[in-house]
């Protein structure tokens, strides 16, 4: 019964608090992250941005309970994280999304695998799929689908559930320019109103501070955050990032980490 409660229509703030204290990980001798730090807050959404091999989807991995930390403990709403976290929507640069299942299939293969009653879920996923412009989508197979619907599906298939904590590891990385920026702003539009705790992994410092209420920046070897920086500016925020000062000053300061750092050179 608390199943179809959580699913029933929106209305409470999902988020928990995640606590990620002092979490290391070596593979070896090699320290892929160094003993790290962050405290989540409840329906917060920090972005964690930096270059390639910098440990972002090894933390990801760990928060999700899916990889052991060599070092540490997290905590998720206090409680010491002992395997998998199950209260939680995954969505990866790849949608991966079954081909011989509709859009609404695919989402609904949340609840089928969890042995969950459909119809309240079926009912949330048109909600979600309404939002997201994906309604005359649903009985489409992902072949018949654009690159940014299929992705759209993917979202709403991690938040079909209305989980507590959304794990995105680089899920626009496969989109073209624009269509990346409608389905940040469809992202935006949904948290605002679940607020489920977000991880959100990135490549692109222009999404990681038009995203967060929080910036993580990460260097590599090892594998590090080198600057935290709180974003408050209200919401939503601009569809195009570029014409915000505020946010391109945000900007600026990530990309000085990089160039300091050798990730990029001028
Ligand atoms: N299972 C593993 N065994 C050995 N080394 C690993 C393993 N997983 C990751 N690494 C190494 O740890 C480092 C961090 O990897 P990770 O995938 O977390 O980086 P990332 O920042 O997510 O990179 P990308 O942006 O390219 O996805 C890399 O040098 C990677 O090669």
């Amino acid at each position: 019964m608390q199943a179809l409660q959580k699913i029933d229509p929106i209305s409470e703030l999902s988020g928990v608090r995640i606590e990620i204290e002092e979490v290391g990980k070596k593979f070896g001798a090699f320290e892929a992250l160094r003993p790290t730090t962050i405290d989540i807050k409840p329906g917060e959404f920090v972005s964690v941005v930096g270059p390639s091999g910098c440990g972002k989807s090894t933390l990801m991995l760990m928060v999700a309970g899916l990889m052991h930390p060599s070092s540490g403990k997290i905590r998720v709403e206090g409680k010491p994280l002992s395997g998998a976290l199950t209260d939680v929507g995954i969505a990866f640069q790849d949608h991966l999304l079954l081909e011989f299942r509709t859009a609404m299939d695919n989402v609904l293969l949340q609840g089928v695998i969890r042995g969950l009653p459909l119809e309240p879920i079926r009912k949330r996923a048109n909600e979600l799929f309404e939002r997201l412009g994906l309604t005359k989508a649903a009985n489409r197979y992902p072949s018949q689908l654009s690159g940014g619907m299929r992705q759209r599906v993917s979202l709403a298939r991690a938040l079909v559930l209305k989980p507590a904590v959304l794990l995105m590891d680089e899920p626009f990385g496969a989109l073209d320019a624009l269509t990346r920026v409608q389905v940040r702003h469809d992202l935006e539009q949904l948290w605002m109103t679940e607020r489920p705790t977000v991880l959100f992994i990135t490549h692109s410092v222009e999404e990681a501070v038009g995203l967060g209420d929080r910036v993580l920046v990460m260097a590599p070897s090892p594998g590090q955050v080198v600057d935290e920086i709180q974003i408050d500016l209200p919401r939503p925020r601009p569809v195009s990032l570029g014409e915000e000062p505020e946010l391109s000053a945000f900007s600026k300061r990530i990309y000085d980490h990089f160039a300091r750092l050798g990730v990029i050179h001028r």
